[in-house]
C-alpha cells in the first residue's frame, strides 16, 4: 500500500534582497509504500534537503502536493501541524539534536511528553525500544557521556517512540565512524524488516545499500532508481557507486 506520494512537487526560493529566484525541485514524482526503506542521494544542491524540508512540513511547496495515506499535507491547519509532525512523522539528523540537559530517557520520552501521554504508557513503550537499540543500560546518562553512535541510537529511539507512520533521516550517520555507521544502519534495516518506513537522504553508498530502494535526484527531479532486489550487499553498493558516476558525468555534461 502506497504511504507517501510525491507528486510534480516544486521549490522556488527567492532570495530576499536581490529577488533572485532558485528552482531547487522542478518537478519531483515517486511513491513510498508502507514497509519500504528507500534512500535519497544526488549531489550537493539537487534538492534534497529541500525535498526532505517539505515532506518534513518545515517547509511549503511552491507547487505540487506530498500525500499521507492519501491525505494531502498542504490541507494540514497550521495549529495542528507540530501535534502532526511529532504524531506522525520520526526524525533522526546528522547532529543528533538531542537536548544536552535532558537524560538519554528523557530526550526519548520527549515526543510523548508533549503529546500528554500517560505516564505508564510512556513507559510501557520505553523498555523495548532501549532494548533493541542496545542502549538500555545508558538512560539514566546525559547526551554528553555517551558516544557518537549511541547519541543516534538514543535519536532513532526517540523516533521510534511515538510510532510514527514513517522515518526521515537527514545524512544519519554524516558524523559517524565507519563502525557506528554500520552499527546504525543495521539498525535501520532491522527497524525496517519489522515494517517500519523509512526514507533517507545520505551521501554514503555504504549507507544507501542497507536499503531497499535508491531514488537519484539531479537538478530538483528525480533522475533514476534502483532496486536492491535480491543482490547482495556489494553487489547493490557496486550499482549505486555506478549511478552517482553515470549522474557526476551528465552533470559535467551539462556545465
Ligand atoms: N533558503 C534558501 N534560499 C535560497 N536558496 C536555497 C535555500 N535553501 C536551498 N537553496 C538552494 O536550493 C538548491 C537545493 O538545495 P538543497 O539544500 O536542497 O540541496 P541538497 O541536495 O540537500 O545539497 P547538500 O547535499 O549539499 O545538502 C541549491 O541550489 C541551494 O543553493
Amino acid at each position: 500500500m502506497t504511504l507517501l506520494k510525491i507528486k510534480n512537487l516544486k521549490k522556488v526560493y527567492t532570495a530576499r534582497f536581490s529577488n533572485q529566484k532558485t528552482e531547487a525541485l522542478k518537478s519531483v514524482n515517486f511513491s513510498v509504500k508502507e514497509g519500504e526503506f528507500v534512500s535519497i542521494m544526488g549531489e550537493s544542491g539537487s534538492g534534497k534537503t529541500t525535498l526532505l524540508n517539505i515532506i518534513s512540513t518545515l517547509d511549503d511547496a511552491t507547487g505540487g502536493e506530498v500525500y499521507l495515506d492519501g491525505n494531502p499535507l498542504s490541507a494540514i491547519k497550521d495549529k495542528e501541524i507540530s501535534a502532526f509532525r511529532r504524531n506522525t512523522l520520526g526524525f533522526v539528523f546528522q547532529d543528533f539534536n538531542l537536548l544536552d540537559n535532558f537524560t538519554i530517557k528523557d530526550n526519548i520520552l520527549l515526543p510523548l511528553v508533549l503529546s500528554r501521554t500517560p505516564v505508564d504508557e510512556m513507559e510501557r513503550r520505553l523498555m523495548p525500544i532501549v532494548k533493541k537499540l542496545g542502549i538500555e543500560t545508558h538512560i539514566k546518562k546525559f547526551p554528553y557521556e555517551v558516544s557518537g553512535g549511541q547519541k543516534q541510537r538514543v535519536a532513532v529511539a526517540r523516533a521510534l517512540i511515538t510510532q510514527p507512520k514513517i522515518i526521515l533521516a537527514d545524512e544519519p550517520t554524516g558524523a559517524l565512524d565507519s563502525k557506528a555507521s554500520q552499527n546504525l544502519m543495521e539498525i535501520l534495516k532491522g527497524i525496517s524488516e519489522i515494517g517500519q518506513t523509512i526514507l533517507m537522504v545520505t551521501h554514503s553508498t555504504r549507507a544507501a545499500s542497507y536499503s531497499n530502494r535508491v531514488l537519484f535526484i539531479q537538478d530538483g527531479a528525480v533522475y533514476h532508481e534502483i532496486y536492491r532486489g535480491d543482490q547482495t550487499a556489494e553487489e547493490f553498493m557496486d550499482r549505486i557507486s555506478q549511478s552517482l558516476k553515470v549522474l557526476s558525468d551528465r552533470g559535467e555534461k551539462d556545465e
